[in-house]
């Protein structure tokens, strides 16, 4: 069957990568999470002393960016793909407060977007692949065949996060999350290069009030009519 791009773009932690990475798994495609991406360049930042506090040494971060090589691995135990920055696994790191605060500033960088976007159309130069982020429909693969874009209240997806983070025993605050998930939402819709917003023919969905499951359903249902349109 002939293989196709699916970008699914939409708001921090509303259900992307989740419906992404089931829908890759169970159609055989690579599941790309883009915002990893963005995360480990915010990581690598931190760890250099290129982002302290709230100052960023774009500088320095410009002249290293080629330096920095991410790429992902399946994960045997959790059947999901990892994060590596420069060879080490990076996924636990990456989604701590500190990058989530931190990574939305680094994501407006020109520079930075400029060779996430390469490295990952290079990623999807052969179709069958399934991407989530902020400009996949948009930037990333303009001609994506399926695209879709994804939002739920700030409240709801905040609810989500926290569960999440608390089922996993990690200390986590309500407040703080749904004031990080406003702030990321807010940075990444008013940026310059490639803000976040839904491209013209992306399907909407909002999963507000959706589970896991009927999202499986929908996405499936989508891809099925792409793919098979009769
Ligand atoms: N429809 C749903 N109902 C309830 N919980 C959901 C639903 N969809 C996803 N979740 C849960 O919400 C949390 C966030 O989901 P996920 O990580 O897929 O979001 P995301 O949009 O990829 O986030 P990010 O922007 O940080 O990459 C996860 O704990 C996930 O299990
Ligand atoms: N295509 C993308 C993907 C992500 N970003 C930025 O990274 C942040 C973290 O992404 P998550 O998907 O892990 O939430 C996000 O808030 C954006 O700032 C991006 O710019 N473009």
């Amino acid at each position: 069957m002939k293989k196709i791009t699916i970008a699914i773009d939409g708001f921090s932690s509303c259900g992307k990568s989740t419906m992404a990475k089931d829908l890759a798994r169970e159609i055989g495609y690579i599941y790309i999470d883009s915002g990893a991406m963005y995360r480990a360049v915010t990581l690598y930042s931190i760890e250099n002393g290129i982002f302290t506090g709230t100052a960023i040494d774009t500088e320095t971060l410009k002249q290293r960016i080629n330096d920095i090589q991410i790429s992902f691995q399946l994960n045997p135990a959790t059947g999901r793909p990892d994060t590596y920055l420069n060879g080490v696994n990076v996924e636990d790191k990456i989604r701590s407060m500190e990058v989530s605060n931190k990574v939305s500033p680094i994501s407006t960088l020109g520079f930075v977007r400029q060779e996430m976007v390469k490295q990952q159309q290079a990623m999807g130069e052969r179709k069958g692949i399934v991407m989530d982020g902020r400009d996949i429909g948009t930037t990333v693969f303009p001609d994506a065949e399926l695209k879709v874009f994804v939002t739920a209240s700030a409240e709801i997806r905040a609810q989500r996060r926290y569960d999440e983070l608390k089922a996993k025993g990690q200390e986590a605050s309500y407040e703080e999350i749904l004031a990080n998930v406003k702030q990321r939402d807010d940075i990444d819709q008013n940026r310059e290069v490639s803000p976040l917003r839904k491209a013209e023919d992306a399907l909407l969905l909002d999963n507000s009030h959706l589970t896991i499951e009927e999202q499986r359903d929908w996405l499936r249902e989508k891809f099925q009519s792409v793919v098979n349109p009769d």
